[in-house]
């Protein structure tokens, strides 16, 4: 990973006086070409501007968000630029990586595999941590000071646990809908059973209320928006329990129940803003 990295621009288009870009690059980490989306305000012709990272849910790609959130006027107006990474590697050939929508591709879980064959590729915890802001850091100008990561269900669980575990790294943390305890869903149970094998313990390192129970957050608030419509809350998401690991380690938590949104980009392009803003306060 050493020497200057190749990026491809797929597409770069004027937004909000700054420019929505998708770009493509060959990962070392995941073994095949990546995708990302970059958002770019204004302010980034002038100097470094902060960067949020937003982490996506199942069967999504770089560009669920970048086309159904909105996020774009309000990140031009404050500031910031915001970067979406795809949800897993894509087309590596490993057997039954294209069969199931929670599982394999569009399901990496921001963790890094090590039962075989995923432990190749499948490494989107490294991926999303080191690699990735390497790249964007090298390319874009954004400042590595000002960095906040925030994303949806599945890429909500990756948010909260990427921050936890890296509180130097991240300014500041939100999610939407989040699967907060991957150990304790269906989702998750299969997710982390095919990539990091039967032995639970080694599933809390991807455990959000784990990690809080482990290491607590020092960090600002954290910001929670769910809607009390969402057909996965009780099977899947669980908030509750993110709520209790928050209260027994006296960490701040803004858990916010939406009524009668549902897991959509509907309801999360309806408080994007909230967030951006939140976000905007720390970085
Ligand atoms: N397709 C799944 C649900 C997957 C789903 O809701 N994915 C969410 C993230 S967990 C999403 O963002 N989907 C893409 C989109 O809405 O654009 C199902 O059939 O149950």
């Amino acid at each position: 990973m050493s020497g200057p990295k190749i990026l491809e621009t797929i597409s770069v288009q004027k937004c909000f006086g700054g420019t929505q870009g998708v770009y493509r690059h060959e990962s070392a980490e995941t073994g095949c070409a990546m995708r990302f989306g970059l958002f770019l305000p204004p302010q980034a012709e002038r100097g470094k501007v902060p960067l949020l990272y937003w982490l996506s849910g199942l069967t999504c790609t770089e560009e669920n968000f970048v086309v159904k959130a909105g996020v774009q006027r309000v990140a031009a107006e404050l500031g910031i630029a915001i970067a979406v990474p795809d949800t897993s590697p894509r087309g590596l050939g490993y057997p039954g990586e294209d069969d199931a929508y929670d599982f394999g591709s569009g399901a990496g879980f921001y963790v890094d595999a090590t039962e075989a064959p995923w432990h190749h590729g499948y490494r989107m915890y490294s991926y999303v941590t080191k690699e990735l802001p390497a790249l964007i850091g090298e390319k874009f100008p954004v400042d590595p000071a000002r960095v906040g990561i925030f994303g949806h269900s599945m890429g909500g669980h990756g948010a909260l646990t990427i921050a936890l575990k890296n509180p130097a790294s991240y300014k500041s943390l939100s999610a939407f809908s989040p699967i907060v305890s991957p150990m304790r869903c269906p989702w998750g149970e299969k997710a982390l059973t095919g990539y990091l094998g039967a032995d639970r313990a080694t599933w809390r390192d991807y455990d959000a209320t784990a990690l809080i129970e482990a290491r607590g957050w020092q960090g600002p608030p954290i910001l929670v928006d769910q809607g009390d419509a969402d057909p996965f809350l009780e099977r899947e998401l669980k908030p509750e329990l993110l709520r209790e690991a928050c209260a027994a380690k006296g960490v701040s938590l803004d858990l916010r129940m939406r009524e009668g949104y549902d897991h959509s980009y509907f309801f999360i392009a309806s408080f994007i803003e909230d967030h951006l803003r939140f976000h905007a306060k720390y970085l």
